[in-house]
């Protein structure tokens, strides 16, 4: 390996997509996002049962581009579900994997990915990394109460790309990232809505099964009375309900369908019960930034809106036109996460910056 321009594979698994990258040192030379659709994701009882699609998906693609899976410096994925963390360079270990097995922190698409990326480093004797974990440590304490202490709040959320987002809105109104207030609502197949207090992150929802908004896939936060007695109704398994809270909740669950490009034109042709429920996920949406401003007493530099979800002007409209009373709005499209885990792991790589242990 060039230790400067190592050829790097990067991985990171969305609710319903694959997003992959091919690095030589900091140039990425092929990018996609591969489309998992609702049935298809809907067709698996657990995320454990996506492991061998996408691991199919991901090796043609590569072989699509010229490149074979093993020969790769080092592997580079998002990390799944794990206790909090400082941000910064990690190397998957046993340890993360446990608990990516055991599912400690919560079900997600990520933890059976991490562990195909570190299956294939294990293969091939190559280093397996991962950048800012999904889970910070940086919440304020009291922001982690839930209301009984055998419920902790989590929060497993969109870290790298709301901290890539927060870094470009703090670099648009001239402060740094450290100086600068900022709400980001990343808004994809799962929606998380940050507080960026001077550089840290003090407060935000877990955008894995049931805080915070609905989204094209999940519930968010439901009421519970329902939901326990929905548990107790003998009519769904725990593997069920799950799935229903995080895989086929949300607009999946109101109108059969998570895809916005649709849903869009189901509303263009007068279908209401769309429109309503797109109106509701963006009100939701809105209510989340609402609370968001009052973690940061009202001096919010900017609203900043991320994600697959921010292409959709309509989407956008709405939340805007509730929350500009708050601060300006920026829009940033998509995301940077396979960016910033290539830069992170290049930091590290470049003897830039040190592995932090889980
Ligand atoms: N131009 C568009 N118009 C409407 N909806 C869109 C558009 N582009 C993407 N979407 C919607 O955005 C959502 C996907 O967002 P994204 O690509 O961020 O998902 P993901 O990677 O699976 O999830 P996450 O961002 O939570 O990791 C889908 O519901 C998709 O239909
Ligand atoms: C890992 C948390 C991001 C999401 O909501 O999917």
């Amino acid at each position: 390996m060039s230790s400067m321009n190592p050829l790097m594979l990067v991985i990171m698994y969305g609710g319903t997509t694959t997003k992959v990258a091919i690095y030589s040192g900091d140039k990425d030379l092929y990018k996609e996002t591969i489309r998992h659709s609702l049935d298809e994701m809907k067709s698996f009882k657990t995320v454990w049962e996506q492991y061998d699609v996408r691991k199919r998906d991901i090796t043609g693609w590569v072989n699509s581009k010229g490149f074979r899976i093993d020969e790769f410096d080092t592997y580079v994925s998002c990390s799944g579900l794990v206790k909090p963390c400082e941000p910064g360079v990690y190397e998957i270990d046993e340890k993360m994997i446990e608990d990516f097995k055991t599912e400690k922190y919560g079900i997600h698409t990520s933890n059976p990915g991490c562990c195909l990326c570190y299956d294939l480093g294990k293969e091939f004797g190559k280093p397996v990394l991962t950048v800012d974990p999904t889970t910070d440590v940086n919440m304020m304490k009291i922001a982690t109460y839930s209301g009984h202490p055998l419920i902790p709040r989590p929060n497993s959320y969109h870290v790298l790309n709301q901290k890539a987002t927060a870094k470009f809105a703090s670099e648009k109104l001239g402060k740094t990232y450290e100086q600068a207030n900022i709400i980001v609502a990343h808004i994809g197949s799962g929606i998380t809505v940050g507080a960026h207090h001077q550089g840290k992150v003090i407060d935000v929802n877990n955008g894995i099964e049931s805080d915070g908004p609905f989204s094209p896939v999940r519930t968010g936060a439901l009421p519970v009375g329902p939901l326990v007695d929905l548990c107790y109704s003998g009519k769904y398994t725990r593997q069920e309900v799950h799935n229903m809270l995080g895989v086929e909740g949300g607009l999946a669950a109101y109108l059969g369908t998570s895809d916005g490009i649709e849903i869009e034109s189901r509303i263009q042709n007068r279908d209401e019960e769309a429109r309503i429920a797109v109106e509701a996920m963006a009100y939701q949406v809105a209510k989340e930034i609402g609370a968001r401003s009052v973690t940061l007493r009202g001096e919010v530099d900017a609203i900043a809106i991320t994600g697959g979800l921010a292409n959709w002007k309509r989407v956008v409209d709405l939340i805007t036109d509730w929350v500009k009373h708050i601060s300006p709005v920026y829009v940033y499209p998509g995301e940077n996460e396979l960016e910033s885990l290539a830069a992170g792991a290049l930091r590290y790589l470049r003897g830039e910056e040190e592995l932090k242990k889980y």
